[in-house]
């Protein structure tokens, strides 16, 4: 057996003690009695080496096998002739494995001698459905079962009982004579058993040795045709190889031979017929048997095995035997199942060598006992048919038996055996001698084969070598042509790169050679382009410049121009009336060339009319010039009548939410638009309550925020006519910063552009009344109690500003200021950007572009009547006075201080002389102030004055406005020269 199995370990289904003492000694042994390492096949070899080895003190140590008479021949040919019977289909392994406690397949098969178990050794691995061998000759030829390897150890049929193998080199065993077995000898290559590593050489009795033979057997089998063989040497083969399976179990050989228990029980053996027992043998051995029969036949006695066979006592039947053990190992089986499915229950005594729970399981505590029970089952199942088919081959071989101990018995059978075997004999001889004519053909083959594989190796070299050297050159020629073409290519490649490298180093020259002669144009072009551009721009200014002369000569043109229109229409119309006064001359002289008395009367009336015509339209046109003179009267007396000097108030409106609250503005009489109630802020009654008080104004006329310049324009323009007419008109606007004075003043449609061309259209109509003006105008400014002249440009060397009045004709005359003559409307536009760039302006926190100075716009009005030689002088004033904020709440510093002081005082001085001039004082202060100086002649006498007081709607402006609103109102009650009615005005509170 393989060395390995002696590692495996030992069944825990009994203790190794029961199971070696049971196995070698008991030749009668039942079910029962064998233990699980001999059923189990991993501990079966070792059950069967250690039974073996304390059988055999070793192989070395045993006698050679006896060899085998041609009595114990003799029965072998009868029970091979019966090649009807059929192989097993269990392997012996397959038995064994199976075999539950107490049950030893070995002894099985030992005591059914007629069921031969033709299977190797190596079943144990191998499941019940391989492929059962049907005899030991179909083992053999091609086809069968596959060449075992040469780790196999020796076959079982020749190792242990022929001889030792100690000593014996493998290769000695190659090309064994031809064996007393025939064409079975030689077909088997005999292997020696092997050494074990214990020392001790395997039983291969547990294996069969019907696998070693199978690689020599199948050029053997070529050689010799089953067909050629005689029919009684295959059954003799196949009787050969059940006896050696049979007898794989068996006992160690007695007397030389090898015989097995069972044979020692039944004399019924198949080979036991004329023997003692049967005898194993293996290839090798049969080899050597049929050497020594071949030498030893003649003189081998041939009655002792007769006498053997008939001595054997006979045993009783094993049918029943088996019958019963069959019985107990299907009890074992179901007792097992049993004692599985109910683990409590305590095994009984009596069936101690079943698996219990009892049992020595320490070493196999891991086993899976369900699974190892439905394979014991299913095994002992196959077992159970391999049985029975087994005892029909039985009953077969003991009818042979009976026949082949008629023959012995009848000495003319023995007889014929005797010329069989002697022909057979000759037959072996003439068959070895074949066989070793055939084995040196096969040398001589094999010498030739291999003289030709060698010629063919060296050639093959050769040719290799060849090749190799062929290949060397053509690799050594391949590498320098790629050597030289890699050189090549690396010269031109370099050559390129110096080449192209050149050429590039031209290009980037040349580039940049065009680069700068390209930067070098550029910035020439730059240059002449600059100067171009500066050429142009000069001509632009030029030409900027031509137009301003040609605008302005195309003005005068245009003026000219209208004015030769003017006369060619006057013209036309003076031609059409001559015309028609020709067309009257000619009539008349042709009445006259008439000479009638009639054409004459009718003359002297026409002459007549006429004259009273002009007497009428004289004295009509002295009339108008009268009533424009008594027109001019009556005017001034109304002025006069509605006071000289007149307070309006204005509010404007709210520019956008960012301004803050609205404070409380009413306005509650809408007919006379004279009322404004304004809501002071809040203050603690004299209770303790929290009041506003809402304070009336009333002024001569009183503007809501949603009435434009035009409507305001409307109430001044009586007073523009005023200075038309040669009155003094001042016209100023008071009120705190941001309320909206200059808006109304200087504005494009404020009242200063309004009221000159207002006066060029009255200037215009009045020619007709032969009234012809010249107007000037200039503008000042009073900026920290000084004159600054508005029209000319800071720029210039400005000279000091002097006021001289003169006290004959009321007028006040500005020295070193200059006059613009205003010959046509739109010059005034042209005097009022001038005058807005010129003044001064500063930021405060109250407004950002507050006026810090008051402006004052004089237009001098200069009127001439040819008719009547009338002349008027009147001048008209229109004062955008500085913001009038306090100075706490404009928190100015510095010079914005001073600024506001001067504002102030200025201010104050206003008021002080409108006071005076109301109080009727002999002493009026205008020179208090640069302001009231210069518009002495404006305020009081019989100048007209209007103030506007400008008003703020917002809530943060509150305190501010009220007190405007104060100051106006005592402007208002001022009387100027007419009586004038008063009115007294009562404050009341408002619901807070
Ligand atoms: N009636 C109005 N309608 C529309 N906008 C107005 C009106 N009155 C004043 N404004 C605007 O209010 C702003 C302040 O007005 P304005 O400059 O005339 O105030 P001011 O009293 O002259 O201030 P300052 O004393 O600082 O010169 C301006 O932007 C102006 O256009």
């Amino acid at each position: 057996m393989e060395s390995r199995t002696e590692n495996m370990k030992p069944s825990g289904l009994r203790p190794p003690s029961q199971y070696s003492a049971a196995v070698p000694s008991s030749t009668t042994m039942g079910l029962q009695e064998m233990t699980d390492s001999e059923s189990n096949a991993r501990s079966r070899t070792v059950a069967a080496a250690q039974g073996m080895k304390r059988a055999y003190t070793g192989p070395t140590t045993q006698p050679e096998a006896k060899r085998k008479t041609l009595a114990e021949r003799a029965g072998e040919p009868i029970a091979a002739n019966k090649p009807s019977i059929p192989p097993p289909t269990v392997t012996a392994s397959s038995l064994i494995r199976p075999a539950i406690k107490g049950t030893s397949i070995a002894n099985l098969a030992g005591s059914h001698a007629q069921a031969p178990t033709a299977t190797t050794a190596s079943s144990r691995y191998a499941p019940t459905s391989r492929p059962p061998v049907t005899n030991f000759s179909q083992t053999l030829g091609p086809g069968s079962r596959p060449p075992p390897t040469n780790a196999r150890p020796g076959t079982s049929m020749g190792n242990n009982f022929g001889q030792s193998t100690y000593g014996r080199p493998r290769a000695t065993t190659r090309s064994r004579p031809v064996t007393a077995m025939g064409d079975r000898g030689i077909e088997g290559e005999v292997v020696q058993g092997q050494q074990q590593p214990n020392g001790t050489k395997l039983s291969s009795s547990l294996r069969f040795s019907v696998r070693r033979p199978v690689r020599r057997s199948v050029s053997l089998d070529s050689l010799l045709q089953p067909s050629e063989r005689p029919r009684d040497e295959l059954g003799l083969s196949k009787a050969m190889a059940n006896l050696s399976v049979d007898d794989a179990v068996g006992e160690p050989p007695k007397g030389g031979q090898v015989i097995t228990k069972r044979e020692q029980q039944m004399s019924l053996h198949p080979r036991g017929a004329g023997t003692k027992g049967g005898v194993v043998v293996n290839w090798r051995e049969q080899k050597q048997l049929w050497g020594q029969v071949k030498s030893a036949s003649p003189s081998q006695p041939k009655t002792p095995n007769r006498e053997k066979t008939a001595a054997q006592p006979k045993t009783p039947c094993p049918d029943k035997n088996l019958e019963v053990e069959f019985e107990k190992l299907g009890t074992a089986i179901k007792s097992a199942r049993r004692l599985r499915n109910s683990p409590t229950k305590s095994p009984s005594p009596t069936k101690l060598p079943y698996l219990t729970k009892d049992s020595n399981l320490t070493s196999f505590t891991g086993w899976d006992v369900d699974e190892r029970l439905d394979g014991i089952e299913s095994q002992f199942k196959a077992m159970k048919e391999a049985m029975t088919t087994s005892l029909s081959d039985r009953k077969t071989l003991e009818d042979a038996v009976d026949m082949a101990k008629t023959r012995v018995v009848n000495p003319q059978t023995v007889s014929d055996l005797e010329r069989e075997k002697q022909k057979l004999d000759n037959r072996n001889v003439q068959l070895q001698g074949e066989l070793d004519s055939l084995q040196r053909q096969v040398v001589q083959l094999t010498l030739d084969l291999e003289g030709e594989q060698r010629k063919h190796k060296y050639n093959v070299e050769d040719m290799s070598r060849e090749h190799r050297q062929a290949l060397d050159e053509l690799r050594r020629e391949l590498k320098d042509e790629t050597d030289r073409m890699q050189r090549t290519h690396r010269e031109e490649l370099e050559a390129l790169e110096r080449h192209y490298r050149a050429e590039m180093e031209d290009e980037r020259s040349q580039k940049s050679r065009e680069l700068q002669e390209l930067r070098a144009r550029l910035g020439a072009e730059q240059q002449d382009l600059s100067l171009a551009i500066l050429g142009k721009e000069r001509e632009i200014q030029d030409m900027r410049s031509q137009l301003e002369s040609v605008k302005s000569d195309l003005d005068r043109e245009q003026t000219i121009k209208g004015g030769l229109q003017k006369q060619i229409a006057e013209m036309s119309t003076t031609a059409m009336t001559l015309e028609d006064r020709n067309r009257a001359l000619r009539a008349q002289i042709d009445f006259l060339e008439s000479d009638s008395k009639q054409q004459s009367d009718s003359f002297a009336a026409m002459e007549a009319r006429l004259q009273d015509a002009l007497r009428i339209a004289e004295e009509a046109r002295q009339k108008l010039i009268k009533e424009e003179t008594e027109r001019r009267i009556l005017f001034n007396k109304y002025q006069e009548l509605k006071g000289n000097i007149r307070v309006m108030c204005r509010v404007r409106p709210v520019l956008n939410e960012s301004e803050g609250n609205q404070a409380l503005i009413a306005f509650p009489d809408l007919k006379t638009s004279a009322q404004i109630d304004v809501t002071g802020p809040e203050e603690r009654s004299s209770l303790g309550h929290t009041i506003r008080k809402v304070i009336p104004f009333e002024f001569d006329r009183v503007f809501t925020p949603a009435i434009h310049n035009e409507e305001i324009f409307g109430e001044i323009s009586q007073l523009v006519q005023s200075a038309l007419d040669g009155f003094n008109v001042c016209i100023f606007c008071y009120g705190q910063t941001g309320s909206g004075k200059t808006y109304t003043m200087s504005s494009s449609d404020g009242m200063i552009p309004r009221a000159t061309h207002m006066i060029y259209e009255t200037v215009t109509k009045l020619k007709e009344k032969s009234w012809t003006y010249t107007m000037e105008g200039s503008f000042v400014e009073v900026y920290n109690e000084e004159l600054n002249d508005l029209l000319t440009p800071n720029t210039e060397q400005k000279r000091k500003l002097e006021i001289r009045h003169d006290d004959a004709r009321k007028q006040t005359t500005v020295l070193n200021c200059k006059t613009v003559a205003l010959d046509s409307p739109n010059t005034v536009e042209s005097i009022l950007q001038q005058a807005q760039n010129n003044r001064s302006v500063a930021a405060t926190k109250a407004n950002e572009r507050s006026s810090r100075s008051h402006s004052v716009f004089i237009l001098k009005l200069v009127g001439e009547n040819s008719a009547t030689n009338e002349r008027c002088e009147g001048t008209l004033n229109l004062v955008d006075l500085a913001g009038s904020e306090r100075l706490k709440h404009s928190q100015a510093e510095g010079d914005r201080m001073k600024e506001t002081q001067n504002i102030n005082k200025s201010l104050a001085c206003l008021g002080d002389v409108i006071e005076a001039l109301g109080r009727g004082s002999g002493h009026i202060p205008y020179r208090n102030s640069k302001l009231t100086h210069l518009l002495q002649y404006s305020l009081g006498g019989n100048s007209k004055t209007l103030m506007f007081v400008m008003v703020s709607p917002l809530e943060a402006h509150l305190k501010e406005t009220i007190t405007s609103l104060r100051f106006a109102t005592k402007v208002h009650n001022t009387h100027i020269g007419t009586a004038k009615s008063t009115k007294k005005t009562k404050e009341r509170i408002s619901d807070c």
